[in-house]
């Protein structure tokens, strides 16, 4: 069997999610930032990326691939360094959700490898 066979993939990828979630440990990504608490953040952030967005993908199906989910947790991440200036404690949550999530997705990948 392989994973896709054995178990659907949106599962596979809810349970990495999980693990991003528990990442997020001042629940900055946990969901989208209000716009209408901060009025410029979509003058720098096109196109605004959140782990609660990412799971409702996932329930939509709308992720074919590892990669198409890691491309929505990059450009979270990516929106997080765009926006927040260094010194700030969001841009440094952010490049510790780079570092830590980028394990689990690594880790994901070779899961999926071994599995098919
Ligand atoms: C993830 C992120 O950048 C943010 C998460 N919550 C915010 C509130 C104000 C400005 C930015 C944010």
């Amino acid at each position: 069997h392989t994973l896709k066979s054995l178990w659907p993939f949106h599962a596979f990828l809810h349970s990495v999610l999980q693990q991003l979630i528990v990442k997020d440990t001042g629940q900055i990504f946990i969901e989208p930032v209000d716009q209408n608490e901060v009025p410029d953040y979509g003058d720098i952030v096109k196109h605004p990326m959140d782990l609660l967005t990412m799971e409702l993908k996932i329930k939509n199906s709308e992720y074919n691939s590892l990669e198409e989910f890691e491309n929505d947790f990059n450009l979270m991440v990516s929106n997080c360094l765009a926006y927040n200036s260094k010194e700030t404690i969001f841009y440094k949550a952010g490049i510790k959700m780079r570092d830590q999530g980028g394990t689990v997705l690594r880790t994901a990948k070779r899961d999926l490898k071994i599995l098919d």
